[in-house]
């Protein structure tokens, strides 16, 4: 499935590279584009909830701006004429159950409030019959419109002959053997690689990555310079080896294979999963007279964009069959994060603020959740929040890109099986469309917003690396406070986790750059996890990085559904399931952390040791002054203030000493995961003055002493005034 389809031959001896052209490319045309199609929601009856006050939290009560959409004609089930699609209500919602009886004679009544990820919800939802779940057929179709016509993948009309993964193989490889599920890798980092489009093609645009089934080469054209009028073209390869690379043949269905589909059924065994692409985004370049893309996207939303769809059909699938009338629930939610704040897609991207309660469970005040029955309702709901999502702020579609949007399965369950309890948090699939990468990189831009974007953009990634790093580390602290983005999926890091990364990247040689600093991240991530060498970027090809990942980890529950259903729901659902040991622990430990904890960086008063440096006084040059016409007096303090000088040049360099080690220090520190940038850039600030206020207090002493010289008419042989 990774051949490349492609004519055309690279010389390596020369590096140059010849026009290639695609002549078996292919794609299959499902979700062309964006999340953006248009919403066209239908409305669908709601049923509220009984639920008991929560006072505290009811912040946003009675906001009346819930969604009550109605959906005619459906099925009907236990007496409700239509599937309905509703927000999880906030507990402390009191008419709630009013609601629900009149749920149609006040369509706009639904009051937000508190989601807590571990929400009430004591709706019934039916049983479904099989026969309704949404097949998956008709809604991958290209769509219409795309707002950027030049940037049409290439397409040829030819298909490949791969095949197809069978429309029942979740289904059926899970009964067969669940526990193969469970060996799904902790942290798994695909490559997918998109075609060139018309754009580039007719640009000359070169595709610049050959793919292997889990490696791909960047060959990057570099230009030097032999002479003042001789440039030389040359070819610099850079490999990386990953858990496995897609590329431009790879279809939406394939890669939903090889990323998705094997975490579904661990959902239902209280697994948080996250599955986020990251890559180039298109950037707006405004010339003289036109606004152009300068790089077209990387092809994160056109691979995001399906895989909630096809998981939640899978998901549904689960439900309906090997955990029939077992009470489970699905329900979505789907929010951005723009500019460190979090808003609301599926209710008019209504400002929402993050709580964290007293068991440390993050709680996104305010979120509506939407209990869900069928594929069709999430797709609506996807739709809904994809075009809230890109009209939101200016309306331009650029804005979507500097956002990070996620959307949200969660997998809950009553309470004994018991319908009437509230259900509880078993399991979530997050699908994060990350901003575009390049935009944390835009940070040089005029704009003094896209600066502040672009800066908050690179925190929440850097702090997203940090936390995936931790994670398959088995590192206990897992420094999800980074940012905003990872304080939200904070429930997602700890625990019985999985975190599919999908590195997308554009293979035009336009974008060499950008694509080379998208695999670096993902090799940052990948490269420097447990198990893994870590050498980085050039990878040896022979290293096969997907045995490694693909090992059963320790952590990974065995125990099967059935399992875990004989105990007694635990009160909490997290943290207190992977508790590495502390002989574990002791192991994983850098060797400064067992050495005992690293002094804090101190002031200059304490933090300087009694001098023990082996330069002595007679080490340094001293310098003869030749003196001429100067008393005695004026020798001694010009004899005094030399002894000063040399004693203050002594002074510092053992302070530079120690300011070296605390560097040292701070930059293993700054190489183990789960450091905090925070207190890492305040911490290299601090010794950099203190490196700076030194060396001026040095320079100012030794001028003034210079000076000092030169008004005795002293003459220094070595002196350089
Ligand atoms: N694998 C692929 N096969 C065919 N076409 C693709 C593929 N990946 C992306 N495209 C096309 O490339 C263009 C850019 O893709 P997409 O919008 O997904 O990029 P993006 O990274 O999400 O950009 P942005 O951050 O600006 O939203 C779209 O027209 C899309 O249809």
């Amino acid at each position: 499935m990774n051949g490349v389809a492609r004519q055309g031959q690279r010389s390596g001896a020369t590096g140059v590279h010849h026009q290639r052209q695609y002549s078996d490319n292919f794609f299959d045309g499902s979700s062309n584009g964006r999340w953006l199609q248009s919403a066209g929601l239908q409305h669908l009856q709601t049923s509220g909830n009984s639920i008991p006050p929560l006072q505290d939290y009811n912040m946003y009560g009675g906001g009346g701006q819930g969604t009550r959409m109605l959906r005619n004609g459906q099925r009907s089930f236990n007496g409700m004429n239509e599937y309905y699609m509703e927000p999880s209500t906030p507990p402390g919602n009191h008419r709630a159950s009013s609601q629900k009886k009149n749920a149609e004679d006040s369509p706009g009544d639904f009051s937000p409030g508190l989601l807590d990820l571990h929400s009430f919800d004591t709706e019934l939802i039916p049983e479904m019959p099989v026969s309704n779940v949404y097949d998956g057929a008709s809604m991958y179709q290209p769509v219409q419109g795309n707002s950027f016509d030049d940037s049409e993948p290439y397409i040829s009309g030819k298909q490949t002959s791969r095949a197809r993964v069978p429309e029942n193989n979740l289904l059926k490889s899970f009964s067969v053997d669940k526990e193969k599920s469970n060996s799904v890798a902790k942290i798994k980092v695909v490559v997918r690689k998109r075609p060139l489009n018309k754009k580039e093609l007719a640009k000359s645009e070169e595709d610049i990555i050959d793919t292997h089934s889990n490696s791909l080469t960047v060959h990057e054209t570099k230009l030097k310079v032999s002479s003042i009028v001789d440039l030389t073209q040359y070819v610099e390869k850079h490999e990386f080896v990953f858990d496995a690379v897609l590329n431009e043949e790879v279809t939406n269905d394939e890669v939903y294979h090889e990323t998705v589909e094997p975490i579904v059924p661990i959902i239902f065994q209280r697994t948080k999963a996250t599955c986020f692409a990251y890559g180039q985004t298109v950037i707006y370049k405004i010339s003289l007279i036109v606004l152009f893309s300068a790089f077209l996207g990387s092809g994160k939303t056109y691979t995001m964009k399906p895989l909630p769809l096809k998981a939640s059909r899978d998901i549904l699938r689960l439900m309906y069959h090997t955990y029939r009338n077992q009470g489970f629930q699905l329900f979505v939610s789907f929010f951005e994060i723009y500019g460190g704040k979090l808003f609301d897609l599926l209710n008019d991207r209504k400002k929402l603020c993050m709580r964290e309660d007293g068991k440390q469970q993050v709680c996104i005040v305010g979120l509506q959740e939407y209990r869900v029955a069928d594929v069709e309702t999430i797709k609506e709901l996807i739709e809904k929040g994809s075009s809230t999502r890109s009209t939101g702020t200016t309306g331009a579609n650029e804005e979507s890109s500097r956002s990070h949007a996620i959307l949200q399965l969660a997998i809950k369950r009553s309470a004994d099986g018991n319908e009437s309890k509230p259900p509880r948090l078993v399991g979530k699939l997050s699908f994060i469309d990350l901003a575009g990468s390049e935009r944390g990189a835009d940070t040089t831009d005029n704009d003094k917003q896209t600066r502040i974007e672009g800066a908050e953009i690179n925190k929440s990634l850097l702090a997203l690396k940090e936390c995936i790093r931790a994670l398959d580390n088995d590192q206990g602290h897992i420094p999800f406070r980074g940012s905003k983005l990872t304080e939200v999926l904070r429930d997602s890091f700890v625990g019985n986790s999985r975190t599919v990364m999908i590195s997308c990247i554009s293979p035009s040689s336009g974008s060499c750059e950008h694509t080379l600093n998208t695999l670096r991240y993902a090799d940052r991530v990948k490269s420097l996890s447990k198990g893994n060498n870590p050498k980085k970027d050039v990878l040896s090809s022979n290293f096969n990085l997907k045995e490694s990942t693909t090992i059963p980890l320790s952590s990974v529950t065995t125990s099967t559904f059935e399992d875990r259903t004989a105990d007694a729901w635990p009160e909490e659902d997290d943290g207190d399931e992977f508790s590495p040991s502390e002989e574990y622990c002791e192991q994983v430990k850098p060797s400064w952390k067992k050495n005992g904890k690293m002094e804090p960086f101190g002031t200059t008063d304490n933090k300087f040791k009694k001098p023990n440096s082996q330069i002595k006084w007679k080490d340094i040059p001293k310098v003869e002054p030749k003196v001429a016409n100067s008393d005695d007096d004026d020798l001694n303090a010009l004899l005094q203030e030399e002894e000063e000088l040399v004693n203050a040049h002594r002074k510092q360099v053992e302070e530079t000493m120690n300011i070296v080690k605390e560097e040292m220090n701070l930059l293993v520190e700054a190489d183990q995961p789960g450091n905090q940038l925070d207190d890492y850039i305040t911490r290299l600030n601090a010794i950099l003055s203190q490196k700076a206020s030194a060396i001026l207090q040095l320079q100012t002493r030794l001028a003034h002493f210079q000076k000092r010289l030169k008004d005795h008419n002293v003459l220094v042989s070595s002196a350089g005034y």
